[in-house]
Formats: structure tokens, sequence, C-alpha cells
């Protein structure tokens, strides 16, 4: 089965780009899958570098000590070709009907997606001011907060959707049914 909808994830670190589709893969159940373009990236780095690479997947402080140099490397690649991380994480792609990529980053990963998919292809972003990101552990780093693959699409400006998850955001419900809403036009 090809898919229905492909719902693009993107929001600055600590905007809970996790736990909004975290969340949304339990409302979903079995009809989503959860595709994640920092996996092939963080898969290739542990092999090359002997990493554990459960712990470079998961949520904790584990890749943040590596997050610096697999921006860079992984930025050499891309500048060969803006698709070949999309690619590799759709490679496997589910035999579900609803796609959640949940760590767009780039102007040119919406491109590749738009180019690949068309119409199938709605963005999403998630903001969240700065005390918020603070108090769930954001704190700025130079050389990763100040460069493309946290800024590129700050300026971007034709967001399907735009969920607030910081100060005075809607219930958790809310920010569900919203996207729910989005989805439902493609189906
Ligand atoms: N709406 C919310 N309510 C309660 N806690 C939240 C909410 N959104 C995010 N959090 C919590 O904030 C922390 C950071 O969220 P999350 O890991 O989803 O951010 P992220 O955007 O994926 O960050 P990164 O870019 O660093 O991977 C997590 O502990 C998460 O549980």
């Amino acid at each position: 089965m090809s898919p229905q909808v492909i719902l693009l994830f993107s929001g600055k670190r600590k905007s809970g780009k996790d736990y909004l589709t975290d969340h949304l893969q339990q409302r979903l159940k079995n009809e989503c899958g959860v595709i994640k373009i920092s996996a092939p990236i963080k898969s290739y780095w542990a092999k090359e570098n002997n990493l554990n690479l459960n712990e470079l997947l998961s949520h904790n402080e584990y890749k943040e000590q590596y997050r610096l140099e697999m921006i860079r490397w992984s930025d050499s690649i891309r500048a060969q070709d803006y698709g070949y991380f999309c690619r590799q994480a759709c490679h496997d792609a589910l035999d579900k009907p609803t796609w959640i990529v949940s760590d767009i980053r780039r102007k040119t990963d919406i491109c590749w997606f738009k180019e690949t998919y068309k119409d199938l292809v709605k963005t999403i972003r998630i903001v969240a001011d700065e005390e918020t990101r603070k108090s769930r552990g954001f704190q700025y780093k130079d050389g990763i907060d100040n460069v493309a693959s946290e800024c590129d699409l700050d300026d971007y400006g034709d967001w399907d959707l735009v969920i607030n998850n910081g100060e005075g955001k809607p219930t958790l419900q809310k920010q569900m049914e919203s996207i729910m809403e989005l989805c439902k036009n493609n189906k």
C-alpha cells in the first residue's frame, strides 16, 4: 500500500517534535509509521565510530555528545545529494496509510518529499518559546543552534499547520485534532 498522507514535522530543539509525534503515533496506532531522517545518519555514524545506535536514537544526553560531528558529516554528504538521507529513511518505507516524518530540518528535505510524493505531503511546524524549551533542557550551543540544521526552516513560510507547543499551548487533544483535520483532506 502506498501512503495516503505524509506528515513532515519540524521544530527547534526541545520544541516537542518527539513528544507530539509519539502521541500521534499512539493515537493512529497501526494506521501510521514513523520515519526519522536522522535514523540513517545515526546508523552510519554509529557503525563508523563503533557507537551504541540505540543510545544514539534515544532521547538522552548521549546523542548530544555527537550532534555537532553528525551535523558536519551529514552536511558534507547532503552537499553532493540533498535527497540522500530522505531516500534512505524512506527506503524500507512502511506499508501504512499515514507516514509521520518527525525531524524535517531543511528546505531541501521538504523539496525532496514534495518532488517525490507531491500532494501527499503536509508540512507542520511545532513552535515553542525559548523559556519553555529551556525548561525542557534546551541550552544554546554554538555550532548547533546557529547553523543550517537548526535554522534553515526558520524563515520557511509555507507551513500547512503551525502548532504552538509552548506557553499558552492548546491541550494535547486540540493539538492532535488539528493534525487529524489536516489529514482528513487527503483521505
Ligand atoms: N506538550 C508537552 N507537555 C509536556 N511535556 C512536553 C511537551 N512537549 C515536550 N515535552 C517534553 O519536553 C522534552 C523535549 O521534548 P522532545 O524530546 O519531544 O523535543 P524535540 O523537539 O524532539 O527535541 P530534540 O530536537 O532535542 O530531539 C521531553 O522531555 C518531552 O517529554
